[in-house]
């Protein structure tokens, strides 16, 4: 009898939160172990289909660097990457392309699809929903020691986001899961870090919540240890006294990008951890790294 009214009281928890996001667009950036190992996978379209059917509506924004790494190699073509950004030529965009918006964006659709949600698979291209612009990247040339601008390629920053195709899909409740591909003003494609996209997607749609799921347990400190919560204010001291760095760095700035751009609280939390997202959104404590204008 104590099982089932623990059960309960579990459920009960999620009760205010519950309350509290109905209604309310939550963009989850997937990436990592979680699009790799069965269980997880199968725990985060639940995590997805629960998430809608109590009224929220989650945006999926999907990643696949390794998965495009994989095909470029049985393909024979070389991986380069320069301040973490896939160096894309002509040849790596078709393969980026057809693995982001092929394959591993399908995948996710039907294991939502496959669990009782209805996904629906989008690129940037689809319905005009992301404009992007060549990513002009700066680098120190080594001979002169002088920041230059250096070409990567097909690499793309999000110059705008028009959610109209998202807002569509929610009316009839679809759950949109984005391949990070942009579209230029000729029509050229672009090959766009799936974590910024995500960012600027909740920007657009004024989210309530955006998480980034990522393969570590959140932002730690020097000493190693999981620091919960970050006023946006603090980032610029963090990375500069060097806590923060590596990959950790875009994924920081996109969090202070969405939040000043209106959206309420970014997380970074650890997808290899089943039911991440919903640990996240739905107890009282929380799991990973919450980034938010705190200090008011
Ligand atoms: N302060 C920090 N806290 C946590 N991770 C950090 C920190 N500073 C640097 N990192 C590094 O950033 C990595 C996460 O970035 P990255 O590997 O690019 O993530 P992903 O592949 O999910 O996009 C961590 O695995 C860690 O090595
Ligand atoms: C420009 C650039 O680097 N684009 C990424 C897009 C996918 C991505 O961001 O995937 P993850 O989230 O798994 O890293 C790439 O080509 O790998």
């Amino acid at each position: 009898m104590q099982e089932l009214i623990n059960k309960a009281n579990v459920l009960m928890e999620a009760l205010p939160w519950i309350k509290n996001f109905y209604g309310k667009t939550i963009v989850i950036k997937y990436g990592g172990n979680a699009m790799v190992e069965e269980k997880l996978k199968e725990g985060f379209a639940r995590d997805i289909i629960l998430m809608k059917y109590i009224g929220l509506n989650p945006v999926v924004v999907h990643g696949g660097g390794p998965q495009i790494g994989k095909v470029l190699e049985a393909m024979k073509i070389e991986s380069n990457f320069i301040q973490g950004m896939r160096v894309t030529d002509s040849a790596t965009m078709d393969v980026v392309e057809m693995v982001l918006g092929g394959k591993v964006n399908k995948e996710i659709v039907k294991n939502i699809n496959l669990h009782g949600g209805k996904a629906v698979g989008l690129t940037g291209k689809d319905g005009g929903l992301i404009r992007a612009r060549k990513l002009e990247m700066k680098a120190v040339n080594p001979e002169t020691l002088t920041p230059e601008i250096i070409d990567i390629g097909m690499v793309g920053e999000v110059e705008s986001v028009d959610p109209t195709v998202i807002s569509a899909l929610e009316e009839s409740n679809f759950i949109p899961v984005i391949a990070p591909i942009g579209v230029g003003l000729n029509g050229e494609t672009y090959n766009i870090n799936a974590d910024l996209v995500a960012g600027r997607i909740a920007g657009a749609l004024k989210a309530e919540k955006l998480i980034l799921l990522t393969d570590i347990e959140g932002v730690k400190d020097k000493q190693g240890k999981l620091i919960s919560t970050i006023d946006v204010g603090r980032v610029p001291d963090l990375i500069n006294d060097e806590t923060i760095s590596g990959g950790m760095i875009p994924k920081i700035n996109c969090c202070v990008d969405a939040v000043e751009e209106g959206v309420f609280k970014a997380h970074i939390i650890d997808g290899r951890m089943e039911h991440a997202c919903l640990l996240e959104i739905f107890t009282d404590k929380g799991i990973g790294t919450a980034v938010a204008r705190f200090d008011k």
